[in-house]
């Protein structure tokens, strides 16, 4: 075997950065090229004009040779999936953009493929297939090109690959059904499509590559870890690779610390925000040799970093590792880019905030300090900090769910297999302009609610003339399901620019929870209120959960997160007694992001569903018999927390469904769920429209599974990312086919429907 020769890995880097452009140019070029308003040759001249931004800019703040490869047209996933040829074969089109976007968002003639969290962030990447007869054929075109492209700008770049055993462990085994394959069976066939990547990185003169192994650092079973070691042993015995950097995060290396440690990789990334034990635990001796990268600045957060405690960690590490480099804990894809471009924060605020572009000068800042710190020297490591203990008392429980399931029938008198939707409504341009303007001042507050009263009344007339039987104001007044909460309430503060990516196009611009969070006045009372006047039918309310709030929030991080959670819950429980006060019986606390806060290793997961489930009941529980109380959680993957969903005690749950096929009723857990359920029937993330007979099909399926009087037709999520023409064809397919299957069952009762039929 011949060690390759290697220059010394950069004092100082990040792990990835933002991509979906400052001002979201990637998002406009998207949208532009799905409709049909720009060419493909477009797009790519908007995607090369980013990465040349990028490069540029983090050049300028003092990085020599910044990553690549991580660029992506919509998910780093899938470009690694068409890297190494795993491509299901009816997803290929006429054009390499055709194949791709069909994976991604489905096509008329085929689903997309499966979308979910990417770890316990909230960014989404798409669910690679992978089967016994895969063929992976490598394809190392777009880091190749990459590196091309930063080289005409004078830049060496480090191309970012998402490493092996983690693609594996986030593929999906096809075919799936009871006895699913396993990808990582394939370890052996994708290392093969790696060697050649490696090897066109090689002779492309590129020395480091990182290989991102996240899903190490969640915890892994024996017979993983051993794939990880045979894994990068083979990879690091090749003759024709550039150095190996194999980055873990989001938590502690753990026990794959010394598996990685006893393999040829030259370095070794760790999450030093997150995995805080790195210091304290057991040092592999073979880390002597080898150069730790260490994540002193988050990734994750807004917050500055405490320069004293992040250099005394660094310190610590140099005497333990051949060498240290400096870096963020991981890719700052999930923090905005520059804090400089916020001029409506408040400056006692602003101190405190850190973003992409200031995170990046504290890891070069960082590495200058170190570089001149003598041998022994530095802070010495701080003690761990208290936490401070706060915990308000537990509200009282609501009835038995019989009681209130009696009370309900009795009040809402619904058919059985009632119609209804998650919430949003299409986002019309006139409504985004209208609220820009408002923000702008150009347009008065008056005149604003006038036309967001407009958009209720056309929403609710929509919905009686389609026949849904639970009605929603459709959410015109919210630019987002939580940005709107924390603009009402105070602890938060909400950026101008803020924006991170969430999927593909799609961003979140996600508020900063800096201090006590309290309810002044009702929130949504109103808008509520005023589309219950217009009609007969009950209208639901629509409010987003506390561990979503906080989920998709930047958070303080001076009280444990269950003490912020619960203080948001007792905001939504004052918003929910309001709705209840002004007539509306049936309330939707959405909860999407349960999943997401779950902590990645298994040993914490349970104390923390104690309290979320604690959290959400706390906030619902003021409701009375009568009043129903709906819960939604989409995307899949709530496999592992069924029972925390039961727990919610929800009357009606709405989960995700449409996208993993109706995998999740297959589960036990949600047979022997007690109360209504939604399974949802339509989905909403691709644009394509089901046709009558395929929703028929899917909830005759349902009806397979669950007893029709505990059923709930409804899409898997917010309508407000489509367009009329779609959520009107969509819908009134999904209420012919809910009444021709009303018309074949009998109700079951219990979920405050009763007998009337459609
Ligand atoms: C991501 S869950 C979205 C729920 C929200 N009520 C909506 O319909 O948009
Ligand atoms: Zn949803």
């Amino acid at each position: 075997m011949t060690t390759p020769r290697i220059s010394p890995f950069p004092a100082a880097t990040v792990l990835g950065y933002p991509r979906i452009g400052r001002r979201r140019e990637l998002k406009r070029a998207l949208e532009a090229y799905w409709d049909g308003r720009a060419t493909a040759a477009g797009l790519r001249r908007a995607g090369l004009d980013l990465r040349r931004e990028s490069w540029t800019r983090l050049a300028a703040l003092g990085l020599d040779r910044p990553p690549s490869n991580t660029f992506s047209l919509y998910d780093h996933v899938l470009d690694t999936a068409v890297m190494l040829g795993a491509v299901p074969e009816r997803y290929r089109g006429p054009s390499a953009e055709d194949t791709y976007f069909a994976m991604a968002r489905g096509t008329d003639r085929v689903a997309p493929l499966r979308m979910t969290k990417w770890f316990d962030t909230n960014y989404h990447y798409i669910v690679p297939e992978i089967g016994p007869d895969t063929v992976f054929a490598a394809d190392p075109g777009k880091p190749v090109a990459e590196v091309r492209e930063a080289r005409e700008l004078g830049l060496s770049t480090r191309p970012v690959l998402v490493g092996p055993v983690t693609f594996l462990l986030l593929a999906q085994g096809v075919p799936g059904g009871a006895r699913r394959f396993a990808p990582l069976d394939r370890l052996p066939d994708v290392l093969g499509a790696y060697k050649n990547v490696l090897a066109a990185l090689a002779a492309e003169g590129v020395d480091w590559v990182q290989l991102d192994e996240p899903a190490l650092a969640a915890g892994r079973t024996e017979a993983e870890l051993d794939a990880a070691g045979a894994a990068y042993r083979r990879l690091g015995a090749l003759p024709d690779r550039p150095g190996l950097f194999v980055a873990t995060y989001f938590g502690s290396a753990g026990a794959a610390l010394p598996v990685l440690a006893d393999t040829p990789v030259e370095a070794i990334g760790l999450d030093l925000v997150r995995g805080d034990d790195h210091l304290t635990a057991a040092w592999p001796e073979a880390l002597a040799g080898k150069t730790v990268v260490a994540g002193v600045v988050s990734g994750r957060d807004v917050w500055r970093t405490e320069p004293e405690p992040a250099l005394a960690a660094l310190a610590a590490l140099r005497e333990r590792a051949g060498s240290v480099s400096v870096s963020t804990s991981c890719s700052l894809l999930h923090v905005p880019y520059d804090l400089a471009a916020e001029t409506t924060l408040e400056p006692a605020l602003v101190r405190r905030l850190a973003f992409a572009d200031q995170k990046v000068a504290e890891v070069t800042g960082l590495a200058a300090r170190l570089a001149v710190l003598p041998p022994g020297g530095g802070p010495s490591l701080p003690p761990p900090a208290a936490p401070v203990p706060t915990r308000p008392p537990a509200p009282p429980a609501r009835s038995p769910y019989e009681v209130r399931a009696a009370a309900q029938a009795a009040h809402l008198r619904l058919p059985p297999l009632p119609t209804t939707t998650i919430g949003s409504f299409p986002q019309t341009g006139e409504l985004r302009a209208a609220r820009a303007a408002l923000a702008a001042g150009e347009l008065g507050e008056a005149e604003y609610d006038r036309r967001v009263r407009g958009e209720i009344e056309r929403v609710v007339r929509l919905q009686e003339r389609l026949g849904l039987d639970v009605l929603v104001h459709g959410e015109p007044e919210r630019n987002d399901m939580v940005q709107y909460f924390a603009e009402h309430l105070d602890g938060f503060a909400v950026t101008r620019n803020g924006w991170v990516q969430s999927y593909g196009s799609r961003c979140t611009r996600p508020p900063i929870l800096h201090g006590d969070v309290r309810r002044g006045a009702p929130i949504t009372v109103r808008w509520a209120e005023y589309a219950r006047s217009l009609t007969a039918m009950p209208v639901k309310g629509m409010l987003t959960g506390p561990v979503t709030i906080v989920a998709w929030s930047f958070v303080r991080r001076d009280l444990p997160l269950r003490d912020v959670v619960f203080q948001v819950a007792d905001a939504v429980r004052d918003e929910v007694r309001d709705l209840e006060d002004a007539g509306i019986s049936i309330i939707q606390v959405d909860e999407p992001a349960l999943r997401e806060l779950l902590p990645l290793r298994a040993a914490d997961q349970e104390a923390y569903l104690a309290w979320a489930v604690e959290a959400y009941r706390r906030a619902t529980s003021g409701a009375g018999d009568r009043t129903q109380i709906h819960t939604h959680l989409c995307y899949s993957d709530a496999d592992q927390i069924l029972a925390a969903i039961d727990g919610l005690d929800a009357d009606v749950t709405s989960i995700e469904s449409a996208r993993s096929h109706g995998r999740i009723l297959t589960e036990p857990a949600v047979a022997a769920f007690a109360r209504g359920l939604g399974p949802g029937v339509y989905d909403i993330h691709s644009p394509r429209v089901p046709d009558a007979a395929e929703v028929e099909k899917s909830l005759r399926a349902l009806l397979d599974v669950l007893p029709p009087g505990r059923v709930w037709v409804n899409p898997d999520c917010g309508l407000k990312t489509r367009t009329y023409p779609q959520v009107e064809a969509a819908l009134t397919n999904l209420v012919t086919a809910t009444r021709r299957v009303r018309d074949t069952v009998t109700s079951g009762g219990g979920t405050g429907t009763d007998a009337r039929g459609g």
